[in-house]
């Protein structure tokens, strides 16, 4: 596996490639969910190419942009054995010569307004904007993302769409511990306590998904129910909502293609996860 630590090593292979290219984009700190990307990238093309970059303009000013944990030989090492060809991790400067003041960057509206991008604004603008750029450093023919960061998913599809880039996204289903807890790098934050808590979440989205699909429970009536659990264990909600799957817009009765998404902070910690079900017609 081959290790590109600036933006010119890697234009040097690209230029040589001939084979199909998939590239898997991460913040680092890998988990089992990041290596089943690979893991899928690798049935959609040649070779794949795994970016690990902390991105600083999708942070907020008070976000854990400086203690996001770094664990390149660690990745490095999980990435080798997992089968991936590449690794692409620039430096700051390289992915922003001119800082972080750019005078250009893309914006998806509308869906980037609601939800994470409500509570985190600029986020969605910040993940547009490296997503396209590391499209245009990689050239792949296809990118592969995790459906645990819903919505982040969603705004990729869209900008990917709107400005014809010649990659196909493709989504994977979220990876979850044995307890149901969505892996993710900032479960890492977790005290044991809070560890043993959180499956929490995904307990009451099924619990939410079962009331609404099954039992056909008025969703508000099951929204109510669920937000109730969630603060009973401790959470504190930032967002519970029930959206329609194409656009991320509220669900009227007669949606049926439904996603329910949520963030909480357990402690100081901010978890997301989401699952995707359907409304009985
Ligand atoms: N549990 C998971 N299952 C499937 N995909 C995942 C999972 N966790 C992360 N991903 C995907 O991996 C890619 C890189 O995500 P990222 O590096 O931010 O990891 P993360 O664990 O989500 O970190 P964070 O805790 O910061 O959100 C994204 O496409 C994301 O959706
Ligand atoms: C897609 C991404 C790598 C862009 O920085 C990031 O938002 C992530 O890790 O999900
Ligand atoms: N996994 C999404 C990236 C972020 O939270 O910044």
């Amino acid at each position: 596996m081959q290790l590109f630590k600036s933006l010119q090593e890697l234009r040097a292979w690209r230029a040589q490639q001939t084979g199909r290219i998939a590239l898997v984009p991460t913040m680092g700190n890998l988990h089992e969910g990041h290596l089943k990307l690979v893991d899928l990238a690798k049935q959609h093309a040649d070779v794949v190419i795994v970016s690990i970059f902390v991105n600083p303009m999708q942070f907020g000013a008070n976000e854990d942009l400086d203690n996001y944990p770094r664990t390149l030989d660690a990745d490095c090492q999980a990435l080798a054995e997992r089968g991936a060809h590449g690794v692409f991790a620039p430096q700051v400067s390289d992915v922003y010569p001119r800082g972080l003041a750019v005078q250009t960057y893309i914006e998806v509206p509308k869906i980037s307004e609601t939800l994470c991008g409500a509570s985190r604004p600029g986020h969605f603008r910040g993940v547009a904007t490296i997503v396209a750029k590391l499209f245009n450093m990689v050239q792949p023919h296809t990118a592969v993302f995790g459906e645990k960061d819903f919505q982040q998913l969603q705004v990729i599809r869209l900008m990917t769409q709107d400005l014809s880039l010649p990659v196909e996204v493709i989504g994977m289903p979220t990876e979850r511990a044995e307890d149901g807890l969505a892996l993710s790098s900032r479960n890492g934050y977790l005290s044991p306590s809070e560890r043993q808590l959180a499956p929490v979440i995904y307990k009451t989205l099924t619990a939410l998904a079962d009331a609404i699909h099954q039992q056909g429970i008025d969703d508000e009536i099951a929204l109510a129910g669920a937000r109730h659990e969630l603060e009973e264990h401790g959470f504190r909600i930032d967002y519970l909502e029930l959206r329609r799957r194409s656009d991320l817009q509220p669900a009227r009765g007669d949606d049926h293609e439904l996603v329910v998404l949520v963030a909480a902070f357990l402690g100081r910690t901010r978890l997301i996860d989401n699952l995707q079900f359907t409304r009985h017609a």
